[in-house]
């Protein structure tokens, strides 16, 4: 019988005096992977924020190893072997791998750094974790899966031993988020209790070990994943079964809505061309940080392309003019909400309004009149929190990604670049965005999903266009292909 190593004894935590945890009691045993699992708002992120020092609980205790921790802080969580590798990556882009690896640690007699025992030591960190990569390589050289195992080969070298990773598969590709689960099973090899949170519930029954599932801040399921299944973990989370089915579309218009010819854009675009109907959805499936990022970068107009035309309802759009883009109807939704998305500072009913009024022009708002004509939008797209308008920042991540979907797609557009567009909802959100973006079509808007997620695309697109290395390396109706046949195509080529 193995003793844990974390315990949380009775936690609750409340803000404004709302409660986001009540009476949280969970075990961490090492050599195990223990998923936390719950709906948009649940409490998770509140926990692990308990547990790794960044917040203090208003009741109940922490134990590592059998000892009380009173006043955990981030600096004393990590000395007793508490990490947590956030979904934001948090390396100096600019350092090598090594460096990144061994900041605040650097071996030196006096002020000379002896960087041959920087390489070395960083580069066993890598291997004792079977990580295949260079410890002189510039960390913002790296994929994002990879900047993620060097974030954790960097906390289990400094001494974690509970190590936290929050949705650390999110917007990866097939063969990215595979290497991160591998990683997940060798740290579990290796004697550390993993910390996993994650939305995909197959991806939680493959990993883990242990799950607890919260709702409205309290623990409804405990228990080892063989003892549920899929239906099981939604029932305890959303309190009901969730269906989303792809819908019997009618054929879209012939008319085309959003027209890309030839677009290039260093390594990430060559020789692009699409075609998306009005009423249809196509979604460019690749790894991620391939095309579509940068898809997104070149049709909102936030860069310029090297070559290539966009054209939206048959008119051409000016490149690299973000006005221009805008005037000609298309909406580009970005998947990194955090950096590109939304205003921090800024409350929920100014963000979820932002661009309607930029597109009336308009400069100001009475703050009575703003609660109005933000609350059908807040509705729609079932914005949750607990206090009534917070600054943005203060929701759950995936409330976050609600707003900023109703930014956009509330501003009546006629073509939209939906970019990982269920990123960081949980099911029942998904669900219900998957059915907000039927209704798009039902309306006539041309959709251009890009996407990191095959099962999305297979719930969501008419077509789907495999891209790597920037080329168009296939095309498929969505209904002529299963779902494995489509990952097969992403990580080798046409079938
Ligand atoms: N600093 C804060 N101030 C006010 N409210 C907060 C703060 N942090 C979290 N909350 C609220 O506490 C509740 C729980 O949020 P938490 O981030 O823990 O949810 P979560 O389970 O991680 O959700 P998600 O899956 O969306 O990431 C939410 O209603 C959130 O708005």
């Amino acid at each position: 019988m193995k003793t844990p190593v974390l315990r949380v004894l009775g936690v609750s935590k409340s803000f404004g005096g709302a409660a986001a945890l009540r009476d949280v009691s969970v075990e961490f045993l090492p050599g195990e992977v223990h998923a936390l699992m719950g709906m948009n708002g649940a409490g998770k992120s509140t926990l692990v924020q308990i547990i790794s020092g960044a917040l203090n609980p208003d009741a109940g205790l922490l134990e590592v190893d059998g000892h009380t921790q009173s006043h955990l802080t981030p600096r004393r969580a990590r000395k007793v072997g508490i990490s947590c590798v956030p979904q934001r990556r948090e390396l100096v882009m600019t350092l090598t791998v090594a460096e990144n690896i061994m900041l605040g640690d650097l071996p030196a007699s006096g002020s000379m750094v002896h960087w041959n025992r920087v390489r070395a030591t960083a580069q066993r960190a890598l291997t004792d974790l079977g990580i295949a990569i260079d410890a002189d390589a510039v960390a913002g050289d790296l994929t994002v899966a990879e900047q993620t195992m060097v974030e954790v080969a960097r906390e289990v070298r400094r001494g974690g031993k509970v190590l936290i990773l929050d949705e650390p598969t999110a917007c990866l590709g097939p063969e990215a988020a595979a290497q991160i689960r591998e990683l997940v099973l060798r740290l579990r090899d290796n004697g550390v209790a993993v910390v996993f949170i994650s939305h995909h519930i197959s991806e939680v029954l493959h990993l883990a070990d242990r799950i607890t599932v919260l709702r409205d801040g309290q623990v409804t399921w405990a228990g080892l994943a063989k003892e549920t299944d899929e239906k099981g973990l939604v029932r305890d989370m959303v309190g009901r079964d969730v269906v989303s089915r792809r819908p019997v579309r009618p054929a879209g218009s012939p008319d085309v809505g959003i027209s890309i010819r030839r677009l290039c854009d260093g390594r990430f675009l060559d020789r692009f061309d699409i075609d998306v109907r009005r009423g249809e959805i196509v979604a460019v499936l690749g790894p991620a940080g391939d095309a579509q990022s940068r898809l997104f970068d070149l049709l909102s107009g936030r860069r310029r392309p090297d070559s290539g035309t966009v054209s939206i309802s048959g008119r051409p759009v000016r490149p690299g003019r973000i006005a221009h883009s805008l005037a000609s109807g298309l909406r580009c939704v970005t998947g990194d909400r955090r950096r590109l998305g939304l205003i921090p500072g800024l409350t929920i009913d100014e963000n979820v309004l932002l661009a309607q009024d930029r597109l009336d022009g308009r400069r100001l708002h009475r703050w009575g009149r703003l609660a109005e004509r933000a609350a059908p939008l807040r509705d729609d797209y079932r914005v949750v929190s607990l206090v009534r308008n917070p600054p943005v920042e203060q929701l759950s991540g995936g409330n976050q990604q609600k707003v900023l979907l109703a930014k956009w797609l509330g501003t009546a557009p006629s073509a939209v670049l939906l970019e990982d567009p269920t990123n960081g909802v949980d099911v029942a959100a998904m669900a219900e965005i998957h059915s907000l973006v039927d209704g798009l079509t039902g309306q006539g808007v041309a959709v251009l999903l890009a996407s990191s997620s095959a099962e999305e695309v297979m719930r969501l697109a008419d077509r789907v266009v495999v891209v790597r290395d920037g080329r168009r390396i296939a095309e498929y109706q969505v209904d002529r292909i299963t779902r494995d046949e489509l990952i097969a195509a992403t990580l080798g080529g046409a079938l």
